[in-house]
């Protein structure tokens, strides 16, 4: 926990705690401290035009471009909360700064001010340390960042100087008042001057400015010719378990809490584990602070290109009125990291990357994405506005939601441990570390549009993105250019919130030279390549954002209680029925029920999104899947046709196996131990099919396959002509399943079979390839490995058909 405090105009307590959790500073994750300390605030001579706080952000919006010093109206951005902003962890003013009181030329109003800042961060725990050894600790990842790196070593210095720790338990009212006492020590007394010439300034300049919103019980009719006031600010942050939150607010605001100035309290997530324990934590929380005491930290609100979001939207005008369901065939909410639990199992067990990820992170963006234009920027009419599309979304089907766990997996020599090979995970878990779904927001805007998101941990790289996908172009005149590849065909937004932010916009181009050939290019706004200025890390500005009470970027309680109205029905569901999560090897592309999940929803033309990767398609064409789809392509060699044949095959059989699968081969189904069966999972998981994998493919291919993904593995697989085993595989794997289901449900013998069968033999006899002979090809080669060719009547019906191309 930490407590920052100061006293003057800024006077804030915070405290960080020393543990291992990680407190992002200087771009870097770091380990999160309890502590609380002290950070001098340097008071900043400038020349500012104030405003209330209303308007306050708005100054912020004003354009600076980041490469070119801005000559509109600079003072604006020049507020001593701005160069706070600007300053907090890297920028420490001297001392000479500190003790010398700035002097402010308000307008004409020749109002002036003198401030003097003192900053100071505890930390607070219950592991012992001393202040000496809190910043040993601070000082292996303090940097100088974000200000012109001038004296960073003078800077640094200050800074650690004002890094105080004190031990003691989050429940011992004590200790706090302990703290209180050393917090005493520091905080002296300030002294703020206003001088004024005109009231109303003096006023705006107190309520905007010096005293944030404290002010507003102050009458602006009061001729204050002189102010000396001390005020205490303290900030508490809550980098604590949940389990501890209402012991240690109830011993801050008892005992430690601030008697002239304000308290705010920012609380970590987990905001409750659903809607009651939220509703619980909050009401809890309510009984020592008032709402607008607490600052709900969701730190993904503090990221530069999510805080970006309302920039783009509604200061551009070519995309606002493309904002809607009109124009946009889905929204996909990426999250991924590289990395295991590690040692967070503990906590992480007991909520799942639902609630650690998707709740909060994922669904604020969201929200920011997709509300409607609120009246101002001011944070109330923002939250209001991101209420409202919380409210008008759908709760979550556990139909539209996909849950995996990462598995143990060795690559290159090294073994990457499962989930539950964490020490501090119990074993036989069933917690979700990833999880794919589907989400809908019932208004006028959104009606239809799938928002789909999807997070995960021990995945093959660590991102989190927007992708917009927009709808194809009706009648497009080059579609011949594109044929049936609707990725190909239409456009998409990309916001890569991290790492190396970015936002493109991937267009159709024609490609230099005589010719017509048309390529996908990206307009490109690469942050690094554009601003030189680093990024600040989400809580250095959330941090801030407490400080000044911006409450904009915090979720409020009514913004929780409808989040976890989304939530908390498939979460119970997923446990009430130990849903058991698809297996994914650690550093893969997670379970490959995510791919079918957003081929469901991404758009009917893209139902097949293994096919994606190959950019290519075939004469193939399916019929009696639900949505049809239709591939066709004239460069296609035999063993690529095959492969489509095979996997529109296991389409089939998912499609069909709800109806009589699910009943008539229950084994299988307890054996590999899925709700949902994927031809993918079934080459990978199941053991039955894995032995013919494994007579068939040398263990390498198979590892790669595992830990590459498929599009990978398929491509560079696919474009050597020399590995002929890959066209055996694909083909005798799939007549294997059915051999062995044609064997277990009618005793071997494939004719016996009646209406459940033909229920999968009919549509698939309506796959067409376009050349015999590889089929027949295959046909001999299962023969061979499996000892069982298939009666010519379900050759026949399997349907080895010369189909031109139908498709241009
Ligand atoms: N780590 C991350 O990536 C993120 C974390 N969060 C949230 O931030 C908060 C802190 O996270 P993190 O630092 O990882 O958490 P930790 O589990 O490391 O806990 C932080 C500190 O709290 C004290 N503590 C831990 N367990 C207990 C306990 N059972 N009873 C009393 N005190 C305890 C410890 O200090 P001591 O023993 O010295 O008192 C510890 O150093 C949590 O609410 C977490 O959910 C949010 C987003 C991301
Ligand atoms: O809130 C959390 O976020 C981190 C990821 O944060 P990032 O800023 O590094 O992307 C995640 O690792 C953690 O599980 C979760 O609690």
């Amino acid at each position: 926990m930490a407590t920052l405090y100061s006293t003057t105009c800024r006077s804030i307590s915070y405290s960080l705690t020393p543990s291992s959790s990680s407190l992002s500073i200087n771009g870097q994750n770091h380990q999160r401290l309890n502590f609380s300390s002290c950070i001098a605030k340097r008071v900043l001579p400038a020349k500012v035009s104030f405003h209330s706080r209303r308007n306050f952000h708005l100054n912020v919006v004003l354009m600076q471009d980041g490469a070119v010093a801005t000559p509109v109206t600079p003072v604006e951005n020049e507020t001593p909360f701005k160069k706070l902003k600007d300053g907090l962890l890297s920028s420490v003013p001297s001392t000479k700064e500190i003790k010398e009181a700035a002097t402010f030329d308000v307008n004409k109003d020749e109002s002036t001010v003198s401030i003097t800042v003192h900053f100071t961060i505890f930390g607070y725990a219950r592991s012992k340390m001393t202040d000496a050894e809190l910043r040993n600790m601070v000082s292996k990842t303090l940097t100088c960042r974000i200000d012109k790196r001038e004296n960073c070593d003078e800077k640094m210095d200050q800074f650690l100087k004002r890094c105080f720790y004190h031990s003691g338990q989050y429940g011992s009212q004590q200790n706090f008042a302990e703290l209180d006492k050393k917090l005493k020590e520091h905080e002296g007394g300030f002294t703020l001057k206003i001088f004024y010439a005109n009231t109303r300034i003096a006023c705006i300049v107190a309520c905007g400015i010096i005293v944030g919103e404290m002010c507003l019980g102050i009458t602006c009719s009061i001729a204050v010719h002189e102010v000396r006031e001390f005020l205490i600010y303290r900030l508490f942050y809550l980098s604590i378990p949940p389990n501890i939150f209402i012991d240690a607010v109830k011993c801050a605001s008892s005992s430690a809490s601030s008697g002239i100035g304000w308290t705010r309290v920012i609380v970590e997530k987990p905001f409750g584990r659903d809607s009651d324990s939220s509703a619980a934590l909050t009401k809890a929380l309510k009984q020592y602070l008032d709402e607008d005491q607490i600052f709900r930290i969701d730190h993904y609100l503090g990221k530069e290109l999510v805080e970006n979001l309302s920039v783009l939207r509604f200061s551009n005008l070519i995309f606002e009125p493309l904002w809607s369901r009109q124009y946009i065939r889905n929204v996909q909410l990426i999250f991924s990291e590289d990395f295991g639990t590690e040692g967070r199992g503990g906590y992480f067990d007991n909520y799942g990357i639902i609630r650690d990820i998707m709740q909060n992170h994922l669904l604020q963006i969201l929200a920011l994405f997709a509300m409607e234009t609120p009246v101002s920027l001011d944070a109330e009419d923002i939250r209001n506005e991101k209420v409202k599309v919380l409210r008008s979304m759908r709760p979550l089907q556990l139909d539209d939601v996909v849950v995996g766990q990462y598995k143990s997996h060795t690559k290159g020599g090294v073994t990457y441990p499962a989930y539950t090979d964490d020490n501090t995970v119990p074993k036989g878990s069933l917690t979700p570390t990833f999880a794919a779904a589907a989400l809908f927001i019932d208004n006028a805007r959104w009606d239809g549009v799938p928002f789909l998101m999807k997070a995960g941990k021990a995945l093959h790289n660590k991102s989190a993105e927007i992708r917009v996908q927009f709808r194809h172009v009706p009648g497009n005149l080059y579609n011949r250019n594109f044929g049936t590849d609707l990725d190909r065909a239409t456009n998409e937004l990309v916001i890569r919130v991290q790492p190396d932010e970015a936002i493109y916009l991937k267009i159709n181009n024609k490609v230099p030279g005589l010719g017509m050939r048309l390529d996908r290019s990206n307009l490109h706004l690469h942050y690094a390549a554009r601003y030189s200025k680093e990024i600040p890390d989400a809580y250095e500005r959330l941090l801030l954002d407490a400080i000044e009470g911006e409450r904009r970027l915090f979720i409020r309680s009514d913004e929780l209680d409808a989040a976890w109205a989304l939530f908390t029905p498939v979460l119970k569901e997923l446990e009430e029925k130990k849903i058991i999560p698809e297996y994914y090897p650690y550093g893969s592309r997670g379970p490959v029920g995510a791919h079918y999940l957003a081929a469901r929803y991404k758009g009917a033309e893209n139902n097949f999104p293994y096919l994606r990767g190959l950019r290519k398609s075939s004469c193939i064409e399916l019929v009696g899947y639900k949505e049809h789809a239709s591939y066709c392509a004239s460069d296609l060699r035999g063993f690529e046709r095959l492969f489509y044949g095979t996997v529109l095959c296991g389409f089939l059989v998912i499609k069909w196996k709800r109806e009589f699968f699910a009943h008539l081969l229950p084994v299988q189904m307890q054996r590999c131990q899925f709700e949902m069966e994927s031809v993918l999972h079934v080459l990978r998981d199941c053991p039955l099919p894995q032995n013919v994998w494994n007579v068939i493919i040398k263990p390498s291919d198979r590892e790669a396959l595992s830990s590459t993904g498929f599009i990978p593995w398929l491509i560079s697989n696919l474009s050597s002509t020399a590995s002929i085993p890959w066209l055996i595989m694909f083909g005798v794997v799939p007549w294997f399943l059915w051999k062995w289901r044609s064997r277990g449900v009618f005793g071997g013998d494939a004719s016996l079979h009646s209406t459940p069968l033909n229920a999968i033999k009919n549509p698939a006899a309506r796959i067409h390839f376009s050349n015999e002979s590889v089929l027949n090809v295959v046909v001999a080669k299962q023969a061979a490995l499996t000892g069982w060719n298939p009666p010519s009547t379900v050759k026949a019906e399997f349907g080895v058909v010369v189909n031109p191309c139908m498709y241009p």
